[in-house]
């Protein structure tokens, strides 16, 4: 985050604030859709479920209402004939009573005998003993005697009451076929003439029809094979040996389906079957499963409400296909999915224009700054930051204020600067003024020295100059004990030259001599013209070495004329020297020394050197 500009931070923190929340709620919205759409499936199912249930069970009332009123019928019709042979047989004397095994029956009796109600039902009379005396024949105890003696057990049951005169109606179990227990409707009386029971007997399944209740199950049959649960969901009906009672269009009725097995192994009817029957009483259960249905590639995840009719052992299911029911959840997700998208795209937008917003006139500001760190205060805030009433509008006033301060100070500093480098220049000139004073004035000591000390014809030290050099030698020669030769040098006869060539001709033979003497010099050497014609040396030489170069001197002066006037004119000089020792305690006694030489050399003729 350190290297993003604020804009970008600014702009990254609100698309974060925008998004965020949107997802959120996105994700809740979808999920509470989800949960909606689970419990939405479950309702319907269970709806139509019960639905299917309730149209089964008004069938299966109806028939028993049919029934019932069919059975009325019949017990009515077996109570009034039974009451109707009664009163016949009542009339008959008691000779005419029939015994067991006569077969000599009179024509009422066979009459009645021969009498049949629907399919089975007929006339019966049992003796004192309760053995049939007609009909005896009908009356299956030699196949079923257990049936047979539950009969007469009812019989013996019901005697207080026909005794009595009435006639009842007993039901009791008579046969047994692939169905189970076939009943039968029995109407008792008693004749008392003949101390007879009389009889009148009919199975149940001949008034207790199938084909009604068989018409209600196809009619109800057909009307669920044709019902839609949305646009592919529909009701399937298997009894409970896995067969199709109802299947979609009835276009797989009558098929075991027991052999369609998931992906563990296991029948899915089956399972359909057993939570069919774990349901609560009267209720259903949500099953979820994989089907594959006629036309389809594979098969398909599919929910059902299932619920069990034992009076027809019917095993319903409402069912819808979960990819054709969520179909209409991803068009909600891809919705939200979409407005999210678009949501946090305005988001962004907004949070965009906010961020320059908030940013542009920092970045303005930030511009100006660096302008005026680089030394340029001309800049001026964008006026249009004025009319924003906000911290920026500050900042900006602030920024103006604050670069008008600094102009101020940076116009004074500037004038400051003028002032002082005014001042600067003139003391400067000062300063160079006075730099040049003290200069020439040194020079001016320097030349008044040096006139002081330096003989102005010969520019050779005078004697001024010589005695202050010379003493420096002294101090040096007592210090360090070096040898010391003073020289005394005096040109011959000058006078003679002054007066025959001219004083300045004079002048040049001193000015010859001076540099002569200069040349012969060495560096420590001192030479000075200390009088007119009279010169001095100190030389750092001990006395024989110094006489060879004195010597060397004399001759060179003795050979190098002068040129005047094209004549050569040749002068000498003589010398005194002595070097320096103990004995002499001076400077000015070691020059007198030289000189009292000089003037021994003057005496034993000139133009020599006197030690
Ligand atoms: N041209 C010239 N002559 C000078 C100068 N100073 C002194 N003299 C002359 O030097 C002469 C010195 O003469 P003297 O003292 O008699 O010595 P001299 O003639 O050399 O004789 P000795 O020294 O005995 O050989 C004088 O005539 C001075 O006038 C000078 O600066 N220029």
């Amino acid at each position: 985050m350190n290297h993003l500009s604020l804009k970008w931070e600014l702009l990254f923190i609100c698309i974060l604030l925008v998004t965020l929340p949107t997802v959120l709620m996105g994700m809740v919205g979808y999920y509470a859709y989800q949960s909606f759409a689970k419990q939405t499936l479950e309702s319907q199912l269970h709806k139509h479920s019960q639905e299917v249930r309730s149209q089964a069970y008004d069938f299966i009332a109806q028939n028993e209402r049919v029934l019932r009123r069919e059975e009325a019928l019949v017990l009515k019709r077996i109570k009034s004939v039974a009451q109707l042979s009664k009163s016949i047989f009542q009339t008959y004397p008691a000779q005419m009573k029939p015994t067991y095994g006569d077969t000599t029956l009179h024509s009422a009796l066979q009459t009645l005998s021969q009498f049949r109600l629907n399919r089975s039902g007929h006339i019966f009379l049992l003796d004192e003993n309760f053995n049939p005396v007609i009909n005896n024949q009908l009356l299956p105890s030699l196949t079923n005697p257990t049936l047979y003696a539950n009969l007469i057990s009812h019989i013996k049951k019901e005697m207080p009451y026909i005794l009595s005169g009435q006639t009842t109606i007993i039901k009791h179990p008579w046969s047994t076929n692939p169905n189970g227990i076939i009943y039968r409707q029995t109407a008792l009386t008693y004749l008392d003439n003949w101390q007879m029971v009389l009889g009148v007997t009919i199975n149940e399944t001949d008034y207790k029809s199938h084909d009604f209740e068989v018409g209600l199950q196809n009619e109800l049959r057909d009307r669920l094979a044709s019902e839609r649960i949305g646009k592919s969901g529909y009701i399937w009906v298997f009894n409970g040996q896995g067969e199709y009672i109802v299947s979609k269009d009835n276009l797989r009725n009558g098929e075991n389906m027991l052999n369609i097995i998931d992906q563990h192994g296991h029948s899915i009817v089956e399972h359909l079957i057993s939570s069919a029957k774990s349901a609560p009483p009267g209720g259903n259960e949500i099953i979820f499963y994989e089907w594959q249905d006629l036309g389809e590639s594979s098969a398909s995840p599919r929910a059902a409400a299932v619920t069990y009719v034992a009076e027809w052992d019917w095993f319903i299911g409402t069912n819808i296909n979960l990819i054709e029911f969520y179909s209409g959840l991803r068009e909600v997700r891809n919705k939200i999915l979409h407005l999210c998208v678009v949501f946090i795209l305005i988001g962004s937008l907004i949070a965009y224009y906010f961020a320059k917003r908030i940013t542009t006139p920092i970045k303005h500001l930030e511009h100006l700054a660096v302008k005026a760190a680089q030394g340029d205060f001309n800049v001026q805030a964008d006026p249009k930051l004025a009319s924003r009433h906000t911290e920026i509008n500050s900042l900006s006033n602030v920024f103006s204020e604050m670069i008008c301060n600094i102009r101020q100070l940076m116009a004074q500093k500037e004038k400051s600067t003028q002032l002082l480098a005014a001042r600067n220049t003139a003391l400067q000139a000062s300063e160079d003024k006075l730099t040049k004073a003290l200069l020439e004035l040194e020079y001016e000591k320097q030349k008044f020295h040096t006139q002081a000390i330096t003989d102005s014809l010969t520019n050779l030290l005078n004697r001024r100059g010589f005695s202050k050099e010379g003493k420096k030698v002294w101090k040096r020669h007592q210090r360090t004990n070096e040898p010391l030769t003073i020289a005394m040098i005096d040109i011959d006869y000058f006078k003679r030259i002054n007066d025959r060539y001219s004083h300045s001709i004079g002048d040049d033979v001193l000015i010859q001599l001076a540099k002569l003497l200069t040349n012969h010099m060495r560096e420590n050497d001192i030479v000075a013209r200390i009088g007119g014609e009279e010169f001095s040396m100190i030389i750092s030489q001990p006395l024989c070495e110094a006489k060879k170069g004195l010597e060397r001197l004399r001759r060179l002066v003795e050979n190098t004329p002068i040129i005047s006037d094209k004549r050569e004119i040749f002068f000498t000089i003589s010398i005194g020297a002595i070097e320096v020792n103990p004995q002499l305690p001076s400077l000015e006694s070691a020059l007198d020394a030289a000189d009292t030489c000089l003037y021994a050399a003057k005496r034993s003729g000139r133009n020599k050197i006197i030690t």
